[in-house]
């Protein structure tokens, strides 16, 4: 699953799946029932834009759950000692999957949000450009952390996140997400670490 509301699917390149099947064909039960309840609302912020919605997966509590466990399951036991949470989506499922695997979390701000010193990125989006902020000092240096968010598109959010962590001499293992747009192929990041469920 994982790849939403677009059409002419091209592939993503070398994508690690959340959970590898123990053999093939035999994919994850609960993966079919997360990529049914994702909405796809087309011309959403804008004319041509397939968006992918999640808010209709989180009012499916069981699914909810079950997209949160795929990650813990794939995270535990891995020393996370952080994760890193993309505003505003990846903060939906970053805390639950931090929590479950005790590490901390760490939010990744849009400008002007957090009241300490921070450090800061700025990105293009498929829609828009933006920027992303972190605390200093909520990193440690050598922290092993995983990057959550709802999606990947043309991964400029994911790149700046790890940018951001890298600055701050963090160890980024992956970043974890639960969809990941077929159109875009995000060569500009470290797709070994990205994964989509
Ligand atoms: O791979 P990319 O092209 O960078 O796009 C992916 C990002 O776009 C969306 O967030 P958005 O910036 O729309 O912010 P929001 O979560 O605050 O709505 C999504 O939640 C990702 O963070
Ligand atoms: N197609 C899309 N749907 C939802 N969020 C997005 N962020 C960037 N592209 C998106």
């Amino acid at each position: 699953m994982g790849e939403q509301g677009t059409s002419g699917s091209e592939g993503g390149g070398k994508v690690a799946e959340a959970q590898a099947p123990a053999k093939k064909g035999a994919a994850d039960p609960r993966l079919q029932g997360i990529s049914d309840a994702i909405r796809v609302v087309p011309h959403f912020p804008k004319p041509g834009i397939m968006f992918n919605d999640i808010t209709a997966l989180l009012l499916r509590p069981g699914v909810f759950k079950d997209a949160v466990d795929l990650f813990v399951e794939r995270y535990r036991g891995m020393g996370i000692a952080a994760v890193a949470g993309i505003e505003a989506r990846g903060f939906i499922f970053g805390p639950a999957i931090a929590l479950a695997i005790g590490a901390k979390f760490i939010p990744l701000r849009k400008p002007g949000k957090l009241p300490g010193a921070v450090i800061s990125e700025n990105y293009t989006l498929e829609y828009g450009t933006d920027c992303l902020e972190m605390h200093v000092g909520a990193v440690e240096p050598g922290d092993r952390v995983v990057v959550v968010d709802d999606l990947v598109a043309t991964g400029g959010t994911l790149s700046a996140a790890i940018k951001l962590l890298e600055r701050a001499a963090a160890d980024v293992v992956e970043c974890a997400c639960l969809i990941g747009l077929p159109k875009f192929k995000v060569p500009h990041i470290r797709i070994s670490k990205k994964t989509c469920i």
